[in-house]
């Protein structure tokens, strides 16, 4: 018995990866290597290089390895890329995630997982943010994931499937014992873009927007760590597994931090100056959305471990310090 992870050489996939393997499960790996990178991949875990759309190849692993969970990561995630390709964004988030539920269910898989995104509220007011807040996509990336919400729902209801839609808030930080980390090339990421600055790999770094209606004007997000999100995928795992139904839920820590905040911990965190400039509002950004994570808490027992900045960008920093001995 094993769980197929999909896009498992990606950031967030490769700690789900890892989270697995020490709770001592089986993992079967696919990812076509877009954005990912095998090095990032576990010895442990088989890996296949490949497409989720080759629904013939899925369909095989699922047989050959007895896979009883999938865990859905692998996507398109660039918000600007995919306002100007919509297409690229419905085909490999939307489609794909179809054909991937159908050999699925052919194949009997009982529980599924899906990364879905804060995305899908759009603009949220200045409280945290419930699941039954309105679905307003700001975004094709949004919609694109907000229809795989709905296909799941919709399957589940007719065929049985059990999935967890887990809305991550902002992902950040990297496996404490420096085993993964957020590798992607040309990453949009605050926390990852501040680390290569710091570390000289980009000459300066821009705040998108400074007049935001926030006490220093910059924007608020919710940064959580990607150790703390990969233990959330575990608890609904275990809520899956234990028949307790379906579970939407968003992932965040409920306290949000404004950009110039998350720029003046990077700096404490790694001791190093960072070359910052104020830029104008990127498109499409909300002021502030942070997360109500009360109902993932209560119907999984689910509790943060690293809900730290500090620790945040120090296992940052120590990941794009190791990426620098690559010569990365
Ligand atoms: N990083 C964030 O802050 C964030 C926030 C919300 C949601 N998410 C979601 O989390 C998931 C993982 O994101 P990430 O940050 O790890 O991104 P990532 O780009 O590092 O990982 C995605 C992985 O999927 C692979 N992939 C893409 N399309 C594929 C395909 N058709 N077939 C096989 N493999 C494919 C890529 O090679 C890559 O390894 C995505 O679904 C994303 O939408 C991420
Ligand atoms: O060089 C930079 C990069 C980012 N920001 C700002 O930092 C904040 C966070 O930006 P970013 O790290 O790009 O995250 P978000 O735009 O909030 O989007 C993330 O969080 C979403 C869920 O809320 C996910 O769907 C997306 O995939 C993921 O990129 C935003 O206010 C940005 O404007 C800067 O000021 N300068």
């Amino acid at each position: 018995m094993s769980v197929l992870v999909t896009g498992g050489a990606g950031y967030i996939g490769s700690h789900m990866v890892l989270g697995l393997l020490d709770r001592g499960e089986e993992v079967v790996v696919l990812d076509n290597l877009s954005t990912g990178f095998d090095f990032c991949i576990a010895s442990q875990a088989h890996f296949v290089q490949g497409d989720i759309g080759d629904t013939a190849l899925v369909a095989r692993l699922l047989k050959e390895h007895k896979v009883t969970a999938i865990a859905h990561f692998a996507a398109s995630l660039l918000v600007a890329e995919s306002v100007r390709e919509p297409l690229t964004y419905y085909a490999n988030n939307t489609a794909r995630t179809r054909d991937l539920i159908e050999v699925a269910l052919r194949a009997d898989v009982p529980h599924f997982l899906f990364s879905s995104t804060a995305a899908v509220y759009g603009m949220a007011g200045d409280k945290p943010v419930q699941e039954n807040a309105p679905l307003n996509p700001l975004s094709p990336y949004g919609r694109s994931k907000l229809m795989s919400e709905h296909m799941l729902a919709d399957v589940s209801e007719a065929h049985g499937l059990a999935y967890a839609a887990l809305r991550y808030f902002n992902v950040a930080g990297a496996d404490p014992q420096g085993r993964s980390g957020e590798s992607t090339f040309n990453s949009t990421h605050l926390v990852k873009i501040a680390m290569e600055t710091v570390l000289g790999k980009r000459p300066g770094m821009q705040i998108f927007g400074t007049d935001y209606p926030t006490p220093d004007g910059t924007a608020i997000r919710d940064y959580i760590h990607v150790t703390d999100l990969i233990a959330a995928h575990m608890a609904a795992l275990d809520y899956l597994r234990a028949g307790k139904g379906n579970l939407t839920a968003n992932v965040g820590y409920g306290r949000g931090f404004s950009v110039r905040q998350v720029l003046d911990v990077v700096e404490q965190a790694t001791g190093l100056p960072l070359n910052v400039a104020e830029g104008p509002r990127r498109a499409g950004d909300p002021a502030s959305i942070v997360a109500d994570s009360g109902y993932l808490r209560q119907a999984t027992g689910w509790e943060p471990q690293y809900d730290d900045l500090p620790a945040i960008a120090e296992h940052a920093f120590a990941w794009e310090q190791y990426l620098s001995r690559r010569n990365r």
